[in-house]
């Protein structure tokens, strides 16, 4: 069984940056690309960066059991399409789900040999300053992120690796070593 990496953490503490860096040092992980139902940012393409659904195509899709994991967020839906993940594993590639903590808890339920790895923000100023930095979302959108992420930190225990994204060259080479230990034990 190929293997799933769990990427999880409060939104603006660098996950998105953190995968891409490590997608670009170790080439044969892959991302899962995640349905939602929030508006795609300037730049954002469908298939690429999400796949954009109406509300009516995610609760479809809820229905019919397509979703390996969902979860609401900041109200808006997020999931993990079975058939996304499943053609990846089935060429056997290590995969990667950028997750929020509720998904994260699922996916540990339903399968528990993912690794899990859950991203600290070296303050709670300094993960204000990267989401207001980072220009995407509203001020009301930040405060709301921020809300969540209150709640997201308390459970940053119930996760197998915890790692501290300060400096990022830093982080991005645990994140490495975790990925690299954890494909060399099979
Ligand atoms: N449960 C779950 N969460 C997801 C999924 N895709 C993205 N998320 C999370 O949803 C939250 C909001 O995502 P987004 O609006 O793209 O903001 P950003 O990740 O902070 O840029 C983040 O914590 C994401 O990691 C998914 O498929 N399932
Ligand atoms: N180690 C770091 N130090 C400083 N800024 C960072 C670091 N990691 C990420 N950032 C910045 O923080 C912002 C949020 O990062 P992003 O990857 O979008 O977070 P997430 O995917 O967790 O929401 C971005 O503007 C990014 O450039």
């Amino acid at each position: 069984m190929a293997r799933v990496f769990v990427i999880t953490g409060p939104s603006g503490v660098g996950k998105g940056t953190l995968i891409r860096n490590l997608l670009s040092r170790v080439p044969e992980l892959e991302l899962s690309v995640s349905a939602t139902t929030r508006r795609p940012r300037p730049g954002e393409e469908d298939g690429v960066h999400y796949h954009f659904l109406t509300d009516e195509q995610f609760e479809q899709r809820v229905d019919e059991g397509a979703f390996v994991e969902h979860a609401d967020y900041s109200g808006r839906r997020y999931g993990t399409l079975r058939s996304e993940l499943e053609k990846r594993t089935a060429a056997g590639a290590p995969v990667v789900l950028e997750i929020e903590v509720q998904g994260a808890r699922q996916v540990r339920e339903t399968m528990p040999d993912a690794v899990q790895v859950f991203i600290v923000p070296p303050s709670r100023e300094a993960l204000r300053e990267r989401l207001v930095g980072r220009g995407t979302d509203s001020p009301e959108d930040v405060e709301r992120r921020l809300g969540v992420a209150e709640q997201e930190l308390t459970a940053c225990d119930e996760f197998q690796y915890r790692v501290v994204n300060d400096r990022l060259e830093d982080a991005v080479s645990e994140l490495e070593r975790i990925v690299a230990r954890e494909l060399r034990a099979g």
